[in-house]
C-alpha cells in the first residue's frame, strides 16, 4: 500500500515536511515500542500518557510519518507529518484502508447494551451459520474463524487489530461478521468508519461509570452505533429498555422494535412492537415462548434460561429477519445454538445439586440471573450466591450488587473478583456496605476457598449461583493472572464429595 491511498482515507488539517506519495507502508502503528521500518505512527492522547511525547522514539525508530493532532515545534525537514483533528478517528479510518476496507466486503453485525452481547452475537452467529453464511465473530470470549477460538485481550479491540481481524476472516472466506461494540469502543472511536448492516441495543443499566461519568454519557457512548447507521441498514432494538428510543432518536435505519411479555399473566401487547415472545413457562430446562412478528407466530422450547435470555433471543431472530432469512431456518439456528461458556451454565453432582456460573458482573445481571433461579428453583430450594466485583472499575456498582445479593438469596458468600491492582478487602468493603444481613453470610476473601464453601452447604433443591467470572480461566490479583476456573473447582469439590456426574 502506497503513503498517498492511506492519506486519501483521512482528512488533514495540516501536512509538514517532505511527502513521498509513492512510497511503500510497511505497517501502522499507535505503539512508538513497536515502530518498524516505513511504519506510519499515530500519536495518541491517552488516559495513562500522550503518545506525542514518543514521536521522537518512533522517528528514530524508522517511521515514515507521523499522523499527530499537534505538531512539534521543531522537526526536521526529512520527517513528514500529518497533522488531523483526531488521531483516534484517523487510526481507524487509516487501519481500515490498510486492511484493503475488508469491513466492507463483510455484512457486518454490531451488538452494543450493558449485558447480552456476547450472548446475542454467539445466537446471531448461529443462526448466519444454520443459513450456509460463513461467519467471523470478535467479542469477550475471543474471536471465531472457522471452528477455531482464538483469544482477545479486550471486548472489542483496537481499530489496528479489528481490522486485519476482518482481513483475515474474509481471506478464510466469511462473508458476514458478528461483533460485540463495547462503549469503551464507541466512545474511543475504536469501530469509526464501519459500516454496520445491522446494530442491536440490548439493554443499558448501570456499569462502567468510571470510564464514562454518568449515565448519561454511557448511554450517548452507545448511541453513536445507530448514529451512524445508513438507511438501507437495520437497528435491531430492546423496546421494553428506558433507554431504546433514545439509542435510534437520530438514527436513518429500518428500526425493528422487539419485546418479550408473559402470555399466561396476559401482559398487555405494546402496539409497536415488531417482532414478540409470548412466553408460557420457564423452567430449569428451558423455556416455552411463541415467537410472533407480522407474519408469523410459532411456538418454540428453548434450552436457554429466564426472561432476559428471552430478550436476547428474540433479537437474534429479528436479525435473522433483517437478513431476510426464513423463519424456519432462523428457529434452526436458534435451536443448534450451543449454551454459551459461563453464561447461565448449569453444574450438576451425581446426587442431583444443582450450581450455575455465570457471568453475572452488573447489578441488572445478578439480579436478573437470581430472579431468574428463584423462578425455576424447586419451592423450598435455597439459593446460595457468591460473587466479588472487579477492582479498578466501577466502583458505584459494589454495594449495588451486595443489596441485591441481599433481597434475592438465603446465603451470601462475597468474594473476590478480579481485584486487579485494588487491595481485595477494600473491595469486599465496598460491597459489604450494601448488605445489612448478618446470618447466612460469608465474607471469604479467596475465592476457591469460598466456592468450596458454596458447594459444601448446597443441598439438594437449592441453587448455587457463582457468578462474576464466567467463562474467565485466570483470576488477576495484584496485576498478575493466575489460573482460575469456576467450574472446574466446583466440579473437582463435586468430585471429592464423590457426586459428580
Ligand atoms: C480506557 C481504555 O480503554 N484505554 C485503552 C486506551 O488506553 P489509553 O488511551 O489510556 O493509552 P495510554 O496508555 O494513555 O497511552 C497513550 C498512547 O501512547 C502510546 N505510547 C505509550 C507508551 C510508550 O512508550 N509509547 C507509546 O507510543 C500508547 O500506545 C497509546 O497509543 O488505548 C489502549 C490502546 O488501544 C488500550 O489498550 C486501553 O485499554 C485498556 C487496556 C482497557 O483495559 N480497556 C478496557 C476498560 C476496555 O476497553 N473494556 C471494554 C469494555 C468491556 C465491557 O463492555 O465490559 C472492551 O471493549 O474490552
Ligand atoms: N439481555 C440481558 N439482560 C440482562 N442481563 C443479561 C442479558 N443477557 C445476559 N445477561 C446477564 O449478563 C451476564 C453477561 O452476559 P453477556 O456475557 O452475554 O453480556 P455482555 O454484554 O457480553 O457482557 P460484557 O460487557 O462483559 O462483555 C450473563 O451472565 C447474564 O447474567
Ligand atoms: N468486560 C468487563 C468484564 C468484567 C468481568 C469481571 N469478572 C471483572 O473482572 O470485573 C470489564 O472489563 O469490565
Ligand atoms: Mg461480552
Amino acid at each position: 500500500m502506497r503513503l498517498k491511498d492511506l492519506i486519501n482515507s483521512i482528512e488533514l488539517v495540516e501536512i509538514a515536511g517532505e511527502l513521498h506519495e509513492d512510497t511503500p507502508v510497511g505497517s501502522i502503528c499507535f505503539d512508538s515500542r513497536k515502530v518498524g521500518p516505513n511504519a506510519v505512527f499515530v500519536a495518541i492522547r491517552g488516559f495513562n500518557t500522550d503518545g506525542h511525547q514518543y514521536i521522537n522514539q518512533a522517528v528514530e525508530a524508522d517511521a515514515m510519518a507521523i499522523v499527530c493532532e499537534e505538531i512539534p515545534k521543531s522537526w526536521s525537514s526529512h520527517q513528514l507529518f500529518l497533522k488531523v483533528w483526531d488521531s483516534r478517528e484517523a487510526l481507524a479510518k487509516i487501519a481500515k484502508r490498510f486492511y484493503e476496507n475488508a469491513s466492507d466486503e463483510l455484512k457486518v453485525i454490531g451488538v452494543t447494551g450493558t449485558n447480552g452481547k456476547t450472548t446475542t452475537t454467539g445466537m446471531i452467529k448461529c443462526i448466519l451459520d444454520a443459513n450456509e453464511i460463513k461467519t467471523g465473530l470478535i467479542g469477550t470470549t475471543g474471536y471465531i474463524i472457522g471452528n477455531q477460538l482464538y483469544e482477545l485481550d479486550r471486548t472489542t479491540p483496537d481499530a489496528l487489530e479489528l481490522h486485519q481481524l476482518f482481513h483475515k476472516m474474509l481471506e478464510a472466506g466469511c462473508r458476514a461478521v458478528v461483533m460485540e461494540v463495547s462503549s469503551h469502543a464507541l466512545a474511543l472511536k475504536r469501530t469509526a468508519g464501519i459500516r454496520f448492516d445491522i446494530a442491536v441495543f440490548t439493554n443499558l443499566t448501570h456499569d462502567h461509570l468510571d470510564f464514562h461519568g454518568s449515565m448519561t454519557a454511557y448511554a450517548d457512548a452507545k448511541k453513536l452505533l445507530f448514529d451512524n447507521l445508513s438507511e438501507s441498514a437495520f437497528a435491531v432494538i430492546n423496546a421494553d429498555d428506558d433507554y431504546a428510543e433514545k439509542m435510534v432518536k437520530d438514527c436513518k435505519a429500518n428500526i425493528v422494535r422487539c419485546g418479550v411479555i408473559n402470555a399466561r399473566e396476559k401482559e398487555l401487547e405494546n402496539p409497536i412492537i415488531d417482532v414478540m415472545a409470548k412466553v408460557f413457562s420457564y423452567t430449569i430446562n428451558g423455556t416455552s415462548a411463541i415467537i410472533a412478528d407480522d407474519k408469523n407466530s410459532m411456538m418454540h422450547q428453548f434450552r436457554t434460561l429466564g426472561k432476559f435470555n428471552m430478550y436476547n433471543t428474540v433479537e437474534a431472530y429479528a436479525a435473522g429477519l433483517a437478513f431476510g432469512f426464513d423463519r424456519i431456518h432462523i428457529i434452526r439456528g436458534l435451536m443448534k445454538c450451543p449454551p454459551v461458556r459461563g453464561r447461565m451454565q448449569q453444574v450438576w453432582s451425581k446426587d442431583h445439586r444443582c450450581a450455575i456460573v455465570d457471568y453475572s458482573h452488573t447489578p441488572d445481571a445478578l439480579e436478573n440471573a437470581l430472579q431468574t433461579i428463584c423462578l425455576v428453583k424447586p419451592e423450598n430450594g435455597r439459593i446460595i450466591t457468591l460473587f466479588g466485583c472487579g477492582g479498578d472499575r466501577d466502583k458505584e456498582k459494589r454495594p449495588l450488587m451486595g443489596k441485591i445479593a441481599e433481597d434475592n438469596s438465603d446465603i451470601i458468600i462475597i468474594t473476590s473478583d478480579n481485584p486487579r491492582s485494588e487491595d481485595p478487602e477494600k473491595i469486599l468493603d465496598d460491597i459489604q456496605a450494601g448488605i445489612h444481613k448478618q446470618n447466612n453470610f460469608y465474607r471469604i476473601v479467596d475465592r476457591e476457598t469460598a466456592i468450596r464453601k458454596a458447594i459444601t452447604l448446597l443441598t439438594r433443591g437449592d441453587v448455587a449461583l457463582i457468578a462474576g467470572k464466567g467463562h474467565e480461566t485466570y483470576q488477576e490479583i495484584a496485576g498478575k493472572k493466575f489460573h482460575f476456573d469456576d467450574k472446574e473447582i466446583i466440579e473437582s469439590v463435586f468430585r471429592e464429595q464423590e457426586g459428580l456426574i
